[in-house]
């Protein structure tokens, strides 16, 4: 099949390559020319596990090019996937203006029948908005439908979900649409589940306010046992042997971030206030996420009454390992409360971009792990990278000014600590005293 897909960022691209992979003809518009250059040359503008070999694989076999001319792309293809950005509004709201705009100039080149589907992340009632908005621009109704295909892949993982995800979701409301849908989907061999738009809307937000839910939930069963002397990770063991809860999306640490939990937990508790049904259990998880990721700064000053000029090194500025997006980062909000607090910082992450040293261009980037510990009277481990795992305790006792770890994510031994008479918080697993 001939595909459009607008927009090259997380989902686009991982979208485009694997529909490409399956054997269509896939044209990725984006808007950045500078991103379009890079994937044209086969130069992956994300870091995901796999992407490079599969986008050279895709451009040699000519199945896959990139282009800002979105006109004669949406001309040549039976189905335009939408994946550009949703972003929240300072009121919590989803900005449609991105898609909004993609409409617009979709309308113009509309002259066939062409299925347009919402991928990006998008509110109940958005498939009924799309489609009012290209009757409106005069694309007569039978040269089109609107599908809702809402996507449910995880950065660091988005291959592998792609192409061996749990499920797809299709929304769609004529017989030809679901027929032309599930053609392209068939290959994939995932159980796709169709029904009408507004239901596969309301799937992807509840889908990511129930996983938010279920973290925010251990975050505070976690913040427990450190008061009661309880382990955190037998309570997530027994608690997920039970199929009914299952062991996933159980592990503490300092909150959720990245593009997606947050926005799209604000965006369903907007949802809800237009419809009258407030979303409490969503409000509560928003709101011990928001504690939570700041937690390792009220240990710090709890320790130390002021901060100001002590050093304290972050590991980790990513969200979450495998990937280098700091959207929504927690690390970004301890920093914010570092910062205002006069601390010193210094950073490592493996996979940090150029990103982040332009927010904060005060802070010490190290390129090693050892480095930015030197001298350092605290580290906060804030991502779950596999390399922190082996943070040399003995480097760490004889190296920085004060032994002393807020091990954010639970990568360390709280025994261990004990051993070297390391000052270490964990969270959930215990501290020493
Ligand atoms: N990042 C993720 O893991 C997931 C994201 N989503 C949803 O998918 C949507 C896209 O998310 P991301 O891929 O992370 O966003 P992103 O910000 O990484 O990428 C969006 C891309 O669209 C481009 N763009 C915007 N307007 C355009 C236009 N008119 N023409 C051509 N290109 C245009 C931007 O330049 C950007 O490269 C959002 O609604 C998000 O909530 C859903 C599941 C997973
Ligand atoms: O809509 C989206 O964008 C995507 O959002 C999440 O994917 P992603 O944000 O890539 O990452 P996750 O692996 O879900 O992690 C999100 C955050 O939760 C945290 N987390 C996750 C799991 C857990 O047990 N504990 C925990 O604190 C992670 O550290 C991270 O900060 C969902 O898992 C995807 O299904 C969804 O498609």
């Amino acid at each position: 099949m001939n595909i459009c897909v607008i927009g090259a960022g997380y989902v686009g691209l991982i979208t485009s390559v694997a529909f490409a992979k399956m054997g269509n003809d896939v044209i990725c518009v984006e808007k950045d020319i500078n991103k379009v250059d890079s994937l044209n040359n086969s130069v992956p503008t994300i870091y995901e596990e796999g992407l490079n070999d599969l986008l050279i694989e895709c451009i040699e076999k000519e199945s896959i090019s990139f282009t800002n001319k979105l006109e004669d792309s949406v001309k040549k293809s039976d189905i335009v996937f939408i994946a550009v950005g949703t972003p929240s509004l300072d009121n919590g709201e989803v900005d449609m203006s991105q898609v909004h705009k993609c409409i617009n100039e979709i309308s113009k080149s509309i002259n066939r029948y062409t299925i347009i589907v919402n991928k990006s992340t998008v509110p109940v009632g958005s498939q009924k908005y799309v489609k009012d908005i290209l009757i409106k621009n005069g694309v007569p109704c039978d040269k089109f439908d609107v599908v809702s295909n809402p996507e449910f892949l995880r950065e660091g993982k988005a291959l592998y979900d792609v192409f061996y995800g749990d499920k797809i979701v299709i929304g769609c409301e004529s017989q030809k649409s679901r027929n032309i849908m599930n053609l392209l989907y068939k290959p994939f061999n995932i159980p796709i589940i169709f029904t009408n738009p507004e239901t596969a809307e309301i799937i992807k937000y509840t889908s990511n306010a129930f996983l938010s839910t279920k973290i925010s939930f251990i975050n505070e069963v976690a913040n427990l046992c450190n008061k009661v002397g309880a382990d955190v990770d037998t309570v997530a063991l027994a608690l997920g042997l039970d199929k009914r809860i299952s062991p996933e999306f159980l592990k503490p640490g300092i909150g959720y971030g990245g593009s997606c939990f947050p926005k799209d937990t604000l965006g369903l508790i907007s949802i809800g206030k237009k419809y009258d049904c407030p979303f409490e259990i969503v409000k509560s998880a928003v709101s011990v996420n928001n504690k939570q990721r700041v937690i390792p700064v009220d240990i710090l000053l709890n320790e130390y009454n002021d901060i100001k000029d002590k050093t304290i090194t972050l590991l980790g500025l990513t969200f979450k390992s495998g990937t280098d997006d700091i959207r929504e980062s927690p690390s970004l909000y301890i920093i914010e409360e570092l910062l205002k607090r006069g601390a010193k910082i210094n950073a490592y992450d493996p996979m940090v971009s150029d990103e982040i040293k332009e927010i904060y261009p005060n802070i010490n980037y190290f390129g090693s792990m050892n480095g930015s510990i030197l001298g350092s009277e605290c580290i906060i481990i804030c991502t779950d990278w596999e390399e922190f795992k082996g943070l040399d305790l003995d480097f760490v006792k004889d190296n920085t000014k004060e032994a002393f770890i807020i091990d954010g994510r639970n990568m360390l031994s709280l025994d261990e600590a004990k051993k070297r008479n390391i000052k270490y918080y964990s969270i959930g697993k215990g501290y020493t005293n």
